[in-house]
């Protein structure tokens, strides 16, 4: 492979992971705002405030300065958490080489304006070649040296093909998709099934309710997706069912994480508070709900755990009130 340059932006738990991952493949610069994280990174090979005891590829370097980073990239990669996305994407349009590809790693939406990331690069980068990179991909676990797969989704066959050769290494799998609506979708709405899975798993459900939450959500975010664009099969791969799984079954998901102490009563406001990272799912909600209001879709699920959110009603009432609902015919949403 031609020695490229890619740029990550963001040095938080799945920036840092996926920056170390292509390291092996090729030159990267990491650009986080916080100096602490840099100077960790340059100097001992370590980011310890999102991925600790992790050793990251020593190829790796890290700058303060987007224009540093940006303006030599190749390929530009998006870590930053959807509410900030656009901000640092207005810095990278200061620096960006023409037509070079960005890719997104982020799973929400934009709150005012419910975007998902790809279509505000196309906003703010018009002509540049956009694509998301998404899977059942837990940082922890990939820095652990565990085998995971994962999808690079863009339109065009011919530079997901090249980038497929950047991402992929070692026992992390990178498969092609060129359904980038329904792969971007996929990251974005599981996190909202991950809370409902948490908020049973709180009250302390059991197996075969986790099972029927992760169906009837995959179903509902089906719906969704493929009303919005996507291809009902992405629902059924690694972007959709796949990381509905991961997310939903693992100790290490912030999202379930958040769903699991509202369903032990806690306040949003103290969750969030005692956190250091990003639950994607908790920001992103409003936006989904009005998406399927616009759309004409019934989301039962991500319905009860947005009120939830929202402090209009307890994890234990919209989880009984859940199961309670009249169930109809498989194919039905309810
Ligand atoms: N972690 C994971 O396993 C996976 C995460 N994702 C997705 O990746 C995206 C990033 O999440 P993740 O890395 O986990 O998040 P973390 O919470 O681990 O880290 C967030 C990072 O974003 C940085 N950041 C936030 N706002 C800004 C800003 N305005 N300018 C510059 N940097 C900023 C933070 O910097 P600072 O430290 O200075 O606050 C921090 O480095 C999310 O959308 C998530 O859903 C996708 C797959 C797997
Ligand atoms: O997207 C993820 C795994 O694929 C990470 O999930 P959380 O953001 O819930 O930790």
């Amino acid at each position: 492979m031609k020695q490229l340059k890619v740029a990550v932006l963001g040095g938080g738990s799945w920036g840092t992971t996926v920056a170390s991952l292509v390291a092996r493949n090729t030159d990267v610069i990491i650009w986080a705002r916080d100096p602490d994280t840099v100077t960790e990174i340059n100097a001992e090979q370590t980011n310890s405030k999102y991925l600790p005891g992790a050793k990251l590829n020593s190829g790796l370097t890290a700058t303060n300065d987007i224009g540093e980073a940006v303006a030599g990239a190749d390929i530009i990669v998006m870590g930053i958490p959807s509410q900030n996305f656009r901000n640092v994407l207005q810095e990278v349009t200061k620096h960006i080489r023409a037509w070079v590809p960005v890719i997104s790693l982020t799973k929400g939406l934009e709150a005012g304006t419910q975007l998902r990331m790809t279509e505000i690069i196309q906003q703010e980068l018009p002509g540049h070649p956009v694509g998301v990179l998404t899977g059942p991909n837990l940082a922890r676990e990939i820095m652990a040296g565990q085998a995971a797969a994962s999808v690079i989704a863009m339109e065009d066959e011919i530079i997901v093909k090249e980038l497929q050769e950047v991402f992929k290494s070692g026992l992390f799998r990178v498969y092609t998709n060129t359904d980038v609506i329904g792969c971007e979708l996929g990251g974005v709405l599981k996190n909202i099934i991950a809370i409902a899975v948490g908020m049973g798993d709180g009250q302390g459900a059991g197996d075969n309710t986790r099972a029927a939450l992760i169906t009837r959500g995959l179903s509902e975010i089906t719906r969704l997706g493929t009303a919005m664009g996507g291809k009902a099969e992405t629902f059924s791969g690694l972007a959709g069912m796949g990381d509905m799984i991961a997310t939903c079954t693992s100790s290490q998901s912030r999202n379930r994480h958040v769903g699991i102490e509202l369903g032990k009563g806690r306040s949003m406001e103290d969750i969030i508070e005692e956190m250091t990272m990003v639950a994607e799912g908790a920001k992103s909600a409003p936006a989904v709900m009005a998406l399927a209001a616009k759309h004409g879709v019934e989301m039962p699920i991500a319905e009860d755990v947005s009120r939830v959110l929202a402090g209009d009603a307890t994890a234990s009432r919209a989880f009984r009130g859940l199961l309670r609902v009249v169930a109809g015919a498989e194919s039905e949403p309810g």
